[in-house]
């Protein structure tokens, strides 16, 4: 049950709100983590913390390069297996293979692990790289290791003049126009399971620390993507029904997909459209608006009008709850996190785009004619959530 009072009505098995200790636990982790974090930068010489800092990538390169190159997916199935037989496996050149297995298992990578026979397994972190674990973040590692490292060097470099996204600058286009051509589908479904797979600890955040307004409440998941958030609160919460609204293009493949494949397509129903033009009615009798990363996706402009958009759908009463990463509400460590993410906007996303304070968001739904305040939740992970009632 959460500080709120609230406990969801079911808890369905692989449930991801079992992620997430009590609050009292997960404050004396993140002090800890605090406090651990500013040990090891006071001790570390400046000459060391700049190679660190130069270098950093190469943990990424590591990483993405056992993950694509199928070397965790085949550790994964094999589990205690020798490098040159990964390497026969996968055709690739054994010296080199295992010198980048080798390198898996180093401390500040660690997904890889090996016994006293040399034989690699996977360790925790590894495992989430598998194709086929129930949370896998192996399209978030790939998605992030792609375009988006052409978008960041572009970003520190062209944007600071150019006042571009990164994106734009690197590619000619912003990321949506981009990924909406006929020729990127296989990237447009990528970003949509890099979606997918960051949502399991949020969810689970969510789930604990926010409850519907009614528990067969109507949850409209604006921009809802695959629909996996939608998905994830019908199971715990038996009579809720979803709708999920995106892009035509994503709501026809992916989102269909996932909700078949979750098995809550009885339940959950799609719309395709445009956040940034008048919503159809079919969204009038929802209860809840739910965005999720959408508004650190815009500029003002744009999220006072999707805002905006929505409260002239909506009905009295109903509720929009946004989640994002908000900054200046957590310890440092957090807010480094979310800092990054901050660029992570730039490199991508049109100008404007980023993370925002508290007060931030709060003024961005006064821009936009909502009368009541709106309220800040505070949640087990690196995002919150901001509730206003229209
Ligand atoms: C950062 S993703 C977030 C997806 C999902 N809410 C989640 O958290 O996993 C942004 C979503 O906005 C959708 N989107 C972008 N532009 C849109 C538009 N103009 N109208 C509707 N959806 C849009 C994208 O297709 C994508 O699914």
């Amino acid at each position: 049950t959460s500080p709120a009072g609230v406990t969801p009505p079911t808890t369905p098995p692989g449930s991801p709100t079992a992620l997430l200790p009590p609050w009292p636990i997960f404050r004396v982790a993140i002090a800890l983590n605090e406090f651990f974090e500013a040990a090891a930068v006071a001790t570390r010489p400046p000459p060391v913390q700049v190679k660190t800092l130069a270098t950093a990538y190469w943990q990424s390169e590591i990483s993405y390069s056992l993950t694509k190159s199928g070397a965790i997916d085949e550790v994964g199935a094999e589990g205690g297996v020798a490098c040159e037989d990964v390497a026969a496996k996968l055709k690739l050149v054994p010296d080199f293979l295992c010198r980048m297995m080798r390198a898996g298992t180093l401390s500040g990578i660690k997904l890889l692990s090996t016994d006293a026979q040399g034989k690699y397994s996977l360790t925790p972190a590894g495992d989430m790289l598998r194709s086929e674990h129930p949370g896998s973040l192996r399209s978030f590692m790939l998605m992030i290791n792609e375009e988006t490292t052409k978008a960041w060097r572009a970003a520190g470099t062209k944007s600071l003049s150019s006042g571009q996204s990164g994106f734009k600058e690197a590619f000619g286009k912003e990321w949506w126009a981009w990924h909406n051509e006929p020729s990127r589908a296989t990237q447009m479904r990528q970003f949509d399971a890099a979606m997918r797979s960051l949502n399991a600890d949020v969810s689970g955040a969510l789930l604990v620390d926010w409850a519907p307004p009614k528990e067969d409440a109507l949850v409209c998941d604006i921009g809802g993507g695959a629909g996996h958030m939608t998905a994830a609160m019908v199971k715990h919460y038996p009579k809720l029904k979803g709708i999920v609204f995106d892009q035509p293009k994503v709501v026809a493949s992916s989102t269909k997909e996932v909700l078949a494949e979750l098995g809550v397509s009885d339940r959950v129903s799609t719309v395709g459209g445009s956040f940034l033009e008048p919503l159809p009615a079919a969204l009038s009798s929802c209860d809840a608006f739910y965005l999720k990363f959408i508004l650190h996706d815009w500029a003002d402009e744009e999220c006072v009008s999707i805002l905006s958009a929505i409260k002239a759908v909506a009905k009295e009463g109903s509720r929009i709850v946004t989640t994002d990463f908000i900054l200046g509400v957590d310890g440092a460590n957090m807010e480094m996190s979310k800092r990054m993410m901050d660029i992570n906007m730039m490199a991508a996303n049109p100008p404007g785009a980023g993370e925002r304070t508290w007060e931030e968001y709060a003024a961005l739904f006064a821009r936009a004619g909502f009368a009541k305040p709106s309220q800040l939740v505070k949640m087990r992970d690196l995002v919150s959530t901001v509730v206003t009632e229209v």
